[in-house]
């Protein structure tokens, strides 16, 4: 049997799901094919059940803090099995709703792995059989990313982050690899959740390619709360069994702990896709498109993780719809991948929009900016007498005094960060800053008081 839409979605995640609901909007047929749950890795395992951990593991230092504000409690501890019971719930509700929205947006689910035949033909396997036979004028193809293991013996006995969203509950001790977004995330999350956190970087700071001061002010604050950081670590090997395990670093030294979590980066997942029966090139270990979202063949096109550029869910969301408004929608445009924000879920928050002082310097020399900044304990945190400095940061041109970075660690950072990312983006200088009026008290009105 073979079916003929006018686009087929290879993934059911953030691009994909997007793309084919805003083609279907503007009257294309449109199939999506997802091997696994409708979703994707923001809406199952990354993203949303992230944050949910987050918002659950937080709820430490709110408890720490309580006595100072009048509250008597009777002892608290957290119960991490009731906690990620939740979140699966939640995960299953959102799952259902995506399925819920593609049916109203009369696009069709075809469950299973999709493959391509030929250039135009799909092939969707389900339990190792081919269960259907789909032709597309186009294809999309978005299939996300999938964490990489480092390659060392042993390594099939950690986690990566998909785990983490299956466990029942999690041991007294934790060994984190990595220094980037999801190994500071899970760090924080495991500790606020009373897990002894020990975390192997092998560089010498947290988070590249964000601002350094900032990712310093992370570092401090995860340090003051507990968390062991080993900077110039890297793992040889891990040894025992699930739930007693042993990381061996290079240097020979050996860390005891109930669970190793590799966060040791993602790769796009091109596994079985048979691109070459298509002649989709590849790049590396990624699928490169030019602006419109096109690989090197004309009628298929890419977006999201697989084309690795900024692995983020808006972005992937972003993408597309602009495909789907440029090539059905009779709306052309791009993707604005400058000037994009993000933000860390550690606790305290890291959330940055444009240039770090680092970039900043290398792209307009150490004299051609101004680097005005805030480090102070906020208010919420002045009866408790603890709790991290917040850091508020801005980079300014000086030859414009435009504003070219802002950046933020402290609580609510994205939220804040957010906002600010759309003055940057408009261009806003920081005389512009100067002349809003501070918003009293907060923490985000220190963007507006700075001096100079
Ligand atoms: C732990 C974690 C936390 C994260 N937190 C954030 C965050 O806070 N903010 C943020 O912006 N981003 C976050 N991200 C990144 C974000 O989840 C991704 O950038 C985003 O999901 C990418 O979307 P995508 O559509 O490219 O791919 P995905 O969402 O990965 O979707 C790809 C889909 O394709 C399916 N698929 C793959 N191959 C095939 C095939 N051959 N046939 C059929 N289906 C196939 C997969 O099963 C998957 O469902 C996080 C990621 C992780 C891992
Ligand atoms: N809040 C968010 O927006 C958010 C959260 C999680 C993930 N994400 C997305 O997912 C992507 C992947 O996240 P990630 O944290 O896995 O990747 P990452 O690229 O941010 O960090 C990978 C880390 O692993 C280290 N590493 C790699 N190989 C290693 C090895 N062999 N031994 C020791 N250390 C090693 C790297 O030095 C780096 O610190 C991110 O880049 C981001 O795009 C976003």
């Amino acid at each position: 049997m073979t079916d003929c839409f006018d686009l087929i979605v290879l993934g059911a995640g953030s691009g994909g799901l997007a793309a084919a609901k805003r083609a279907a909007s503007y009257g294309a047929s449109v199939a999506i094919v997802e091997g696994d749950r409708v979703g994707g890795t923001c809406v199952i395992r990354g993203c949303v059940p992230k944050k949910l951990l987050v918002y659950g593991s937080a709820y430490r230092h709110v408890l720490a803090d309580a006595a100072s504000y009048g509250w008597q409690l009777d002892g608290f501890r957290p119960d991490a099995s009731v906690l990620l019971a939740n979140v699966r719930r939640e995960v299953d509700r959102l799952n259902q709703l995506h399925i819920t929205l593609l049916e109203k947006a009369g696009v069709e689910l075809v469950r299973g792995w999709g493959r391509f035949a030929d250039p135009h033909h799909i092939e969707v396997i389900q339990d190792g059989e081919t269960n259907r036979r789909l032709k597309g004028e186009r294809i999309l193809i978005a299939a996300g990313g999938r964490p990489h293991r480092p390659t060392i013996p042993g390594a099939e006995l950690g986690w990566v982050s998909d785990d983490m969203f299956l466990q029942e509950s999690f041991p007294d001790r934790v060994v984190v690899v990595g220094a980037g977004f999801i190994a500071c995330e899970f760090a924080c999350i495991l500790h606020g959740l009373g897990v002894a956190v020990t975390l192997l970087v092998r560089g010498d700071h947290l988070l590249r390619g964000f601002d350094r001061e900032a990712s310093h002010a992370v570092q401090e604050a995860m340090e003051a709360e507990g968390i062991e950081i080993r900077f110039t670590h890297s793992p040889a090997a891990i040894t025992g069994v699930p739930g007693a395990l042993e990381l061996v670093t290079q240097s020979g030294e050996v860390l005891a702990c109930g669970g190793v979590l590799l966060a040791t980066g993602r790769r796009p997942f091109l596994e079985g896709l048979q691109l070459e029966c298509a002649g989709v090139a590849v790049e590396g270990h990624r699928i490169p498109v030019d602006a419109d979202q096109t690989t090197n063949v004309p009628h298929i096109h890419a977006v999201g993780d697989v084309t690795d550029r900024i692995n983020l869910t808006p972005v992937a969301v972003d993408e597309g719809r602009a495909f789907a408004d440029t090539v059905y929608g009779n709306k052309p445009r791009q993707v604005n991948h400058d000037l994009v924000a993000s933000a860390v879920f550690s606790q305290p928050e890291l959330a940055g929009v444009g240039l770090s002082e680092e970039a900043a310097i290398e792209r307009f020399g150490a004299e051609g900016i101004r680097v005005h900044r805030a480090r102070f304990r906020p208010m919420a945190q002045a009866l408790p007498a603890r709790g991290p400095r917040v850091l508020l940061k801005l980079i300014v041109e000086s030859a414009t005094d435009k504003v070219v970075g802002c950046h933020m660690v402290g609580e609510h950072s994205a939220e804040i960060i957010q906002m600010a990312a759309i003055a940057i983006g408009m261009g806003a200088t920081k005389a512009d800053f100067d002349r809003t009026m501070a918003l009293h008290p907060s923490v985000a009105e220190e963007f507006v008081t700075m001096a100079g």
